[in-house]
């Protein structure tokens, strides 16, 4: 899937931008606080959740005057062309419409999917869990659209379970009601992401690439995952006692880690260099959209802020190579043409620069 335009109205640094584009992809060049990885970011609301940055609508608005923006664009895939914006008005939660009617998150993941790797990723296998988590979900999302609901339903019924354990609550039916609604949620969690790991295993071994394979695990912060909806309704109950102690539910989903390993070094990817762990992070993207590719019928739109920076010339070239085997629609970002030179006319091109406190896009041309 691609976009084939897209607009911006007061959306964080830029005042106004519309841009037209094609299938292809689509480098991005500009000095430092440009407005870059803000234009990348409104092609972040197209799949669903809370963009690139996580940001909430009111930190989208810009400043100083806007408390509201739009985001809107043509987007063109299997599922056939549909306009979908995204609006935010008095600093409220975004709304999503898709040809002008509203959609759920849930509708949009169906629709459109992109996924991305941005410089505060780099830290990923070194940092808390919590990150691993978020780009675990978001793999598993790309896969399964539902899980997204699965995850709010899960999270829901576990704060009530947690407020009732701060408060020191006893009625057994309570737990025993929200229980449920944890281990049905819960499992399905679990489900959805194997079923990913899995299929990300998948895909980088069948693949020609110039990326290092990294194998990913699923762990559990202590014991194992209960497996199935009533291995954790179980084991839940059986938790009150300690989870009463703690003030929090110390089992299910919410505890699982993700592992990740240099295959052919058979090293920790915590333990790999920053070049490396690029690499492995590269590697795994490549082989989401690959994989998406396949299940879905086209691949997804990816979005690479500054990832050619730091890659040498080789690398660089082969991810282009691969990126162009995909024709995936790949917004780049770097500060200047000389970033994308190996990719020729393969993609086009876009320059972002300051005007007037605003940013300002306008095509350009990549040199050869
Ligand atoms: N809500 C907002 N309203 C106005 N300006 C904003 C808003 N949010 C961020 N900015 C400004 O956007 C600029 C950063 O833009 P962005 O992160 O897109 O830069 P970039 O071109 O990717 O730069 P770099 O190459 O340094 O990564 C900063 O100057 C920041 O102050």
């Amino acid at each position: 899937m691609y976009l084939t335009s897209l607009t911006l109205s007061h959306f964080r640094s830029h005042k106004r931008a519309v841009v037209e584009v094609d299938h292809r992809p689509v480098a991005i060049w500009g000095p430092n606080g440009a407005g870059k990885t803000n234009l990348i970011e409104a092609v972040s609301l197209f799949s669903p959740g809370r963009g690139l940055r996580r940001a909430s609508a009111q930190e989208m608005a810009r400043r100083p005057e806007a408390l509201g923006w739009k985001v809107s664009g043509d987007l063109v895939g299997v599922n056939g062309a549909h306009e979908v914006s995204f609006v935010s008005e008095g600093g409220a939660a975004r709304q999503v419409r898709v040809d002008d009617k509203p959609a759920s998150q849930v509708a949009l993941g169906r629709l459109a999917r992109a996924i991305w790797l941005i410089p505060s990723m780099d830290r990923l296998w070194i940092e808390g869990a919590e990150g691993r988590r978020r780009f675990l979900d978001r793999l598993t999302l790309s896969f399964f659209p539902d899980h997204a609901q699965a995850s709010l339903d899960y999270e829901k019924a576990m704060r009530e379970r947690n407020r009732l354990l701060k408060d020191m609550v006893r009625d057994a039916n309570w737990y025993a009601a929200l229980e449920i609604q944890m281990a049905e949620a819960g499992a399905a969690i679990h489900l959805n992401r194997r079923a990913a790991v899995a299929r990300i295993a998948q895909a980088q071994a069948g693949a020609e690439t110039e990326f290092p394979t990294a194998i990913l695990k699923l762990v559990q912060s202590e014991g194992d995952m209960p497996q199935s909806m009533e291995d954790l309704r179980a084991a839940l109950s059986e938790s009150r006692s300690r989870d009463l102690q703690a003030g929090r539910t110390l089992v299910g989903p919410h505890r699982t880690d993700l592992l990740g390993t240099f295959a052919a070094k058979e090293v920790p990817a915590s333990e790999c260099s920053t070049g490396e762990q690029k690499a492995l992070l590269i590697s795994l993207i490549m082989a989401n959209a690959r994989a998406l590719a396949e299940d879905v019928g086209e691949p997804p739109i990816l979005l690479l802020d500054e990832v050619s920076a730091h890659l040498d010339a080789g690398r660089r070239a082969a991810l282009f190579d691969e990126i162009s085997a995909l024709g995936a629609q790949a917004w780049m970002t770097g500060t200047g043409p000389e970033m994308f030179a190996e990719l020729g006319d393969r993609a086009q091109a876009l320059e972002v620069t300051e005007e007037g406190a605003s940013s300002v896009v306008s095509k350009a041309a990549l040199s050869h």
